[in-house]
């Protein structure tokens, strides 16, 4: 599955449903085994969460953006398919999500390609689901310092963290994944699957139990005069970038 949402592959309304759509047909054709997840936007794995769609939008809007969000990370985080990430590219906040929701992440050996769950640095907050993913990948203390600091990991930090499986030369990304794969595959479908469920349910099952609440407090706390302001000031700081 290759992102195409250029520039930088942020996850907008429509290309989170365009993701959600392709996981589900892959997932109801018996063909499909597993999926890897890259990109096909030149050193950019994703961008995150769409920007444009948390910023001056009504609370309708925001609600629906949310549940979009949140069922994105509940079908990837628990398919039965397996899903493995090719990162070749920069992969910030809710690409991160993404990357951590597959069963292995094989990650690009180029220094600009940090990732991390970086919220804090934009003046927002990782919700619970996000950091309960980071701590099931790199344990309580170091999700606790990413978290904090907004951390962006370059590759050699994201191995010794534990947020990436495997760092290869940027040319043996895709292959290294498909050698993966074939470990993964070899696996009994059905004890893999469970084996997986098993590992991962009670993560999922936190937000399914409050997944209004999660949707309501994610339009309280978005639609802040402060939090719009924050937003703004750092889409305006990406912009200037250029100049
Ligand atoms: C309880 C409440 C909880 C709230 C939780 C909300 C959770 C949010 C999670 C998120 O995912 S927030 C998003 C975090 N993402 C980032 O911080 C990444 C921001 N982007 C970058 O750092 C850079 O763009 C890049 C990815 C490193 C790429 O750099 P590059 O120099 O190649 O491109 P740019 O010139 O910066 O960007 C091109 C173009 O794209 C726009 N853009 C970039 N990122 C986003 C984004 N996430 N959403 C929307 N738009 C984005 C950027 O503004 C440029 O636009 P322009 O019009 O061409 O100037």
């Amino acid at each position: 599955m290759k992102m195409r949402n250029p520039p930088v592959n942020s996850l907008s309304l429509e290309f989170l449903t365009e993701l959600l759509i392709s996981l589900e047909k892959l997932e109801s054709d018996k063909a499909f085994h597993a999926i890897i997840l890259t990109s096909d936007c030149p050193g950019i794995f994703s961008a995150g969460l769409d920007l444009m769609e948390m910023c001056g939008r009504d609370p309708t809007h925001y609600a629906e953006y949310w549940k979009a969000v949140q069922e994105l990370w509940l079908r990837f985080y628990l398919s039965h398919l397996v899903v493995i990430s090719a990162i070749n590219g920069v992969n910030a906040a809710g690409g991160c999500l993404l990357a951590l929701s597959c069963d292995y992440r094989v990650l690009a050996d180029n220094p600009k390609y940090a990732m991390g769950l970086n919220e804090t640095l934009l003046g927002i907050i990782a919700p619970f689901w996000f950091k309960d993913t980071l701590v099931n990948t790199v344990g309580h203390r170091t999700a606790e310092r990413a978290l904090q600091l907004g951390l962006l990991f370059p590759p050699a930090e994201a191995l010794q963290v534990g947020m990436v499986d495997k760092v290869v030369p940027e040319d043996q990304v895709l292959s290294a994944a498909r050698s993966e794969l074939a470990q993964w595959l070899a696996i009994p479908g059905h004890a893999r699957q469970l084996t997986k469920s098993l590992m991962r349910k009670p993560t999922a099952d936190r937000l399914l139990k409050e997944r209004d609440a999660d949707i309501q407090n994610f339009v309280r706390f978005i639609s802040r005069d402060a939090i719009q302001k924050a937003l703004r000031v750092y889409l305006e700081k990406l912009k200037q970038k250029k100049t």
